[in-house]
């Protein structure tokens, strides 16, 4: 009769436990589903734009969105890569978007989920995005715009000769990118791996703040495959060695990347630069062979006017170490962040 009854009990537990899971999940969805606002739809045409919510965009019209991004044109145009283009897309004096037109069409449900858990990621050195428009020829990604562009246009583009970036704001620069690549890594679930880090992937708000970009497009674009191809995964000239052996991308993989952008800060040259593809060398090997010599201050880019000679060095230390060639033997981005926060404080000491 006790065992009958325990028995009822166990029952009714987990009946009551599994109905309450299904609310929990339920509600969680509908919370989800509510976040998203779908601005337009038109079923025949194949042609969906979806906004997320958010304060930037509360006082927006779907129409009004809609035309104008219909509208873009050429000379909208503020960059290109190699998995599409970069428009402006003003909506009003004061309110701006970047859009970036993929070159693929026909959206499934798995690259809305991909783009719906992007809009998800919230974090000040992540690129926030803001929506999707799709229709049967191409998509289209809306992201904030970014005021100052990217690093690699400070550090090797038309904004070189214009604005020279000094060592406080490139240390700075490095500190936001690392953190943002450090919450992908560590703190969403699932994890993220980025796949395509590089200075022209770290881009620039209007306090010069880094906000990493384009993470998860290497895997909208090629949907159907459990890892991606060099075409779109990476980068010369920034990819871990152990990427051409087996073609998969892996968080350590990121941080190799992580200490190819630490070289560009310090030296300010490009990985693949002319000259080092002249002398059959590229910057990770003629930086790595400068330090055995002892001699990093020679390779610090001098258009940093001020250079606090010990900072520069820590942060070679911690590019090299992102550098090994054993991926084990590399850092965690967690323990990059870490390192440059120690580097700085310590430099406030010194200063004060
Ligand atoms: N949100 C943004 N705000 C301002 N400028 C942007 C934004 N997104 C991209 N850009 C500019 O557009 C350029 C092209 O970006 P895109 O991501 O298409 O290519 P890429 O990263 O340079 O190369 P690839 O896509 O081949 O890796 C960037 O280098 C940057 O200057």
């Amino acid at each position: 009769m006790g065992n009958a009854r325990m028995i009822a009990l166990y029952i009714t537990i987990s009946l009551i436990a599994f109905a309450l899971s299904k609310i929990i999940i339920s509600v969680l969805l509908y919370k989800r589903w509510k976040r998203k606002q779908i601005v337009y739809e038109q079923g025949l045409t194949g042609v969906k734009m979806v906004i997320f919510k958010s304060p930037v965009l509360q006082s927006l019209t779907s129409e009004e969105f809609l035309k104008k991004t219909l509208k873009l044109s050429s000379k909208d145009i503020i960059g290109s890569g190699g998995c599409g283009t970069v428009y402006r897309l003003m909506i009003n004096d004061s309110t701006a978007f970047a859009v970036k037109r993929l070159n693929r069409g026909n959206a499934d449900r798995g690259f809305e989920r991909e783009l719906e858990a992007m809009g998800d990621i919230k974090h000040r050195n992540i690129l926030t995005l803001h929506g999707y428009f799709t229709a049967p020829h191409y998509n289209l990604l809306i992201y904030e715009l970014m005021p100052n562009g990217s690093l690699y246009n400070f550090l090797h583009g038309e904004l070189k000769a214009e604005r020279i970036l000094d060592w406080p704001a490139r240390s700075k620069i490095a500190l936001g990118a690392a953190r943002g690549i450090s919450y992908l890594h560590h703190d969403c679930i699932p994890h993220i791996i980025h796949r395509d880090i590089k200075s022209s992937n770290i881009l620039l708000d209007q306090n010069m703040e880094a906000q990493v970009s384009d993470f998860g497009i290497a895997t909208l674009m090629e949907p159907d495959k459990t890892h991606v191809s060099t075409a779109v995964a990476g980068t010369f000239g920034y990819l871990a060695p152990e990427y051409f052996d087996t073609g998969r991308a892996t968080t350590k993989g990121d941080v190799y990347s992580f200490g190819v952008v630490l070289l560009e800060l310090l030296t300010g040259k490009k990985p693949m630069d002319e000259a080092f593809l002249e002398e059959g060398t590229k910057l990770v090997t003629w930086v790595k062979a400068v330090i055995e010599d002892k001699k990093e201050e020679h390779v610090a880019d001098s258009n940093m006017r001020c250079c606090p000679i010990d900072e520069i060095n820590n942060v070679f230390s911690i590019a090299l170490m992102c550098l090994e060639t054993e991926p084990a033997n590399r850092p965690t981005m967690a323990e990059v962040v870490k390192m440059l926060e120690q580097t700085r404080s310590k430099k406030v000491v010194i200063d004060s």
